[in-house]
């Protein structure tokens, strides 16, 4: 049996600055989050009842443990970081219980301890290394190929929206620090929620589930515009794109919460694109769990499309792409249930020196192909800019 107990500490400043090594579980947003190492136990699981796999044995983890908890707040006592595959397969999903947790929020800090971990050597900050990007002379026709085909299926009405997405391969020339990633991410995009879990970095605009208590919260994002864009946001196209993802969201949302409340659409601005946004805030009817509801929005239409089913079958035979986590939940949850789960967009696959980025778009009659081209590049460009390319890669 694991003792976990959870102290009040002392604001421990720039989180960042706490976590000891490159490896390090990172989950930031506004200065407050989470930064964790170690690992006490980790899970890993795939197909199509991977939600369900996990939240199982997540409770019996809990369940087992002794928890000593001073604060019992959202993210205190024993908590597991996530990230879950989009596809039923192939490709695993991961849990992982760190062995030290030091976070913030609202102003109160703590740290958790999972046993009794020694003390974390301290490695200084790598700066992030030169990345060799692969030129990939196919990808654009392939990209406008796949963008036309969506759009004739959804002008002969067998769908009304698919999301298309497409990766950028690179080779990191040396070690790649998590930390180094994260401070440039929160520094670029400080409305986001800057991630580093299990080889999955970035910085996601998309709130899938927070659930603190009874309370719900999600934030879907779809339609885009971008510095040097060549549409508005706000046309006919981009509120069809947006309001097919918000009502996805709402339709699941609807069936476990009392009251929902959906607030209307906003401009959402970051450093490189501009989307519109809804904020929807429902009270639980029961007890159901944030990865639980996570797991049933996902995949909203804001990642795949409508109707769900056709969309993907679609999005599988168009993209030749293993989308791997990328559009999947990313995020965390405690033993109570609260938990965050983001859409992991604007985010990169690290596997060793192997890097891979991804971006997609909504595509809805009125989508062109050079135009949803344009949005992925301004899309790669969040993750792609921090290592400090700012050329178009895979043109
Ligand atoms: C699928 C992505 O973005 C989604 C979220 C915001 C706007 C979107 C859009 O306008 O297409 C997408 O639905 C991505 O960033 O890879």
């Amino acid at each position: 049996m694991e003792v976990v107990r959870t102290v009040k500490i002392d604001d421990p400043g720039a989180l960042l600055e706490v976590a000891p090594h490159a490896g390090a579980t990172l989950w930031l947003r506004g200065g407050d989050g989470m930064v964790a190492w170690g690992e006490a136990a980790r899970f890993e699981t795939s197909g199509p009842d991977r939600f369900d796999l996990a939240r199982r044995w997540w409770r019996r983890w809990t369940a087992a443990s002794r928890i000593s908890d001073e604060i019992e707040g959202p993210g205190t006592g024993p908590i597991a970081f996530g990230s879950f595959t989009f596809d039923d397969g192939p490709g695993t999903s991961t849990l992982i219980v760190p062995r030290v947790v030091v976070g913030r929020r609202d102003g109160i800090a703590w740290r958790t301890t999972v046993g009794e971990p020694g003390e974390e050597s301290r490695t200084a900050w790598a700066r992030l290394p030169h990345v060799d990007w692969s030129a990939e002379p196919g990808a654009r026709a392939h990209w406008h190929s796949a963008v036309a085909q969506a759009v004739r299926d959804i002008q002969l009405g067998l769908l009304e929206k698919v999301v298309l997405a497409r990766d950028v391969r690179g080779r990191l020339a040396g070690p790649f620090d998590a930390r180094s990633a994260v401070s440039r991410l929160t520094e670029r995009f400080p409305s986001c929620w800057a991630f580093a879990v299990d080889g999955l970095v970035g910085a996601s605009p998309e709130l899938l589930a927070a659930r603190v208590g009874r309370e719900v919260t999600s934030l879907v994002l779809a339609g885009t515009s971008w510095p040097g864009g060549a549409h508005a946001l706000a046309t006919p196209k981009n509120s069809a794109e947006h309001s097919l993802a918000a009502d996805s969201a709402i339709a699941v949302l609807e069936e476990y919460c009392d009251s929902l409340d959906v607030a209307t659409p906003h401009v959402l601005r970051l450093a490189n694109v501009t989307h519109l946004a809804t904020r929807i805030t429902g009270v639980l009817r029961g007890r159901t769990d944030a990865l639980a509801l996570a797991g049933r929005l996902h995949p909203t239409a804001a990642v795949c499309g409508t109707p769900t089913h056709q969309a993907l079958r679609l999005l599988r035979s168009l993209e030749g792409l293993d989308r791997d986590r990328y559009a999947a939940p990313v995020g965390w949850q405690d033993s109570r249930g609260d938990g965050e789960w983001c859409i992991a967009l604007r985010c990169a696959r690290v596997r060793g020196r192997e890097l891979r980025l991804f971006a997609g778009c909504g595509i809805v009659a009125g989508s062109g192909p050079a135009a949803e081209w344009q949005e992925t590049e301004a899309k790669l460009g969040a993750v792609r800019d921090i290592f400090g390319i700012r050329e178009a890669v895979g043109v």
